[in-house]
């Protein structure tokens, strides 16, 4: 699991914060604590095991001579191999304190526990070809592996992969967590995400998703102080009612189906109101009473749907743009949004962000910069969802359940995040995605999306 409501920092911001501290305190004493944390983590794996530790040239080196020294104390079967000599003064005072033997990487023998300590947040481009293979080797060797910091072969800001090895157990981040624990080829690589604290003060805007808190309605509440949510419909009518389901039971007190004609099906409690055309739509959304507009989900990209989003984006009330609104918007989307005097929410994944916005750098980067540019809230979707705000806050969600690719499922998201939106939930966002993420692990594997809404209740119990 990873760390709930952790902060996370790019290379750039770990390496100030540890500056920062450096200036009151000596930098040894942080990295014999930044090594104490890694040989509590392997002791708890390694029994009696025979270990080895691989250290690189730099300061995680460093965290991984020390870690070898206090393993060895607490009576442990350490060996030591090294790519190259230490080349930062704490890493060569740990080898000093170390004191024992250094084998070469490249004539390094497998052992059943594996330490990696080659590189960290210091990796500035692919692993050499000749470490990438050696390493991948004895980590496939070995019966269990923790990564010190990252795995040695990933870019600390964005994932990437750039050699990291398959298969490692743990990683334990020193300190905060880096994006690469959580993006792209990271969310694969670092096994299970570890956090110690090794007394390094960080301040990030960015943080992983946590657990929301929520209250019951208060004794006086009714279905419009609950959040009355409008869900447009359009060409393909189960997705707009698989929103509306899912806004309904995430809470909303009210919610009523644009629709094109009465048709049925979905709960009883949904009401249908009759919209022919944008026109319709936009005589509808005088209704102050509104909470949340929805639209998006089956939407299709005729005429008549361009006509039904212009309507919404004019309406003076917050808005939820999610599918085919996203792209119809497509490269227009920041100038529309931008004029928008009420708040708006956009739920993308990759090929809809990247119809709408230009995705230039890290995943959190990129959608901060597009939350920034349209001035709304973005939950960028996807195996490591982002959510950004018009503010540059960041949240991320790693790891939800891998049986949420399924059709529909997008469609409950954005209706879980029209309710709360609808109920003046001021992290609307990170709310909707805590329990539609939460609702998935409940409803175990192989779920059709039209189960979902069913585990809301459920999920929202558990935020109260
Ligand atoms: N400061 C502290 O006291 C604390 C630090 N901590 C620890 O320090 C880690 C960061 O340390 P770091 O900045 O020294 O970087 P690190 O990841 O060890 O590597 C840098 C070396 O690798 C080299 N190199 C880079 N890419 C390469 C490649 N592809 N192939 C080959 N070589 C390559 C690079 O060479 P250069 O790019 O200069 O040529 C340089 O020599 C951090 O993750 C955490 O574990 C924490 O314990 C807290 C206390
Ligand atoms: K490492």
């Amino acid at each position: 699991m990873i760390p709930p409501g952790a902060p996370i920092v790019t290379a750039a911001r770990m390496r100030a914060a540890e500056e920062a501290l450096f200036r009151r305190e000596p930098q040894l004493d942080v990295m014999e604590r930044a090594g104490a944390a890694v040989t509590g983590a392997v002791a708890r794996f390694a029994r009696s095991s025979p270990i080895l530790v691989l250290a690189g040239p730099g300061n995680n080196g460093g965290d991984a001579y020390a870690a070898a020294r206090l393993l060895k104390a607490a009576g442990h079967d350490v060996a030591v191999a090294a790519c190259g000599e230490p080349g930062t003064p704490a890493a060569r005072a740990m080898l000093e304190r170390w004191g024992g033997d250094v084998g070469a990487l490249y004539q390094a023998r497998p052992r059943p526990v594996l330490v990696d300590g080659l590189f960290g947040t210091g990796l500035t481009r692919p692993l050499e070809r000749g470490i990438a293979p050696v390493l991948a080797e004895l980590v496939a060797a070995a019966r269990f592996s923790l990564a010190i910091d990252l795995p040695s072969g990933l870019a600390t800001d964005s994932g990437a992969d750039l050699g990291a090895p398959r298969g490692i157990g743990a990683t334990l981040a020193l300190g905060a967590l880096k994006p690469a624990h959580l993006l792209d080829a990271g969310l694969e690589r670092c096994g299970q995400v570890l956090l110690a604290d090794i007394g390094i003060p960080v301040e990030s805007d960015w943080r992983t998703v946590a657990r929301p808190k929520l209250t019951a309605p208060g004794p006086r509440a009714h279905k419009y102080s609950r959040g009355l949510v409008v869900v447009v419909e359009g060409d393909m009518p189960g997705a707009a009612r698989l929103a509306a389901h899912a806004a309904m039971a995430g809470g909303a007190g009210y919610t009523i189906l644009a629709c094109r004609d009465e048709g049925s099906g979905g709960p009883d409690a949904l009401v249908r109101h009759r919209i022919a055309n944008g026109d319709d739509l936009a005589d509808f959304l005088t209704e102050k009473r509104i909470g949340g507009i929805l639209i998006g989900p089956g939407l299709g990209r005729d005429r008549r749907a361009e006509g039904l989003l212009k309507a919404a984006l004019n309406a003076d009330l917050p808005l939820i743009l999610d599918g085919d609104a996203l792209t119809l918007l497509g490269k227009s989307a920041a100038a529309w949004l931008q004029r928008r005097t009420a708040a708006t929410w956009l739920t993308p994944h990759a090929g809809e962000f990247g119809r709408m916005f230009e995705g230039n750098g890290d995943k959190i980067v990129q959608t901060i910069a597009a939350a920034s540019e349209s001035r709304t809230t973005i939950i960028h979707k996807g195996a490591d969802t982002v959510i950004a705000t018009p503010r540059g806050e960041a949240r991320v969600l790693a790891r939800a359940s891998s049986w949420l690719s399924t059709a529909g499922t997008g469609d409950v998201l954005a209706g879980t995040l029209a309710a709360q939106v609808a109920a003046g939930n001021k992290d609307a966002a990170e709310t909707a995605v805590w329990l539609h993420a939460r609702a998935a692990a409940l409803a175990g594997p192989a779920f059709i999306a039209d189960a979902l809404p069913m585990h809301l209740s459920q999920a929202i119990s558990e935020c109260l």
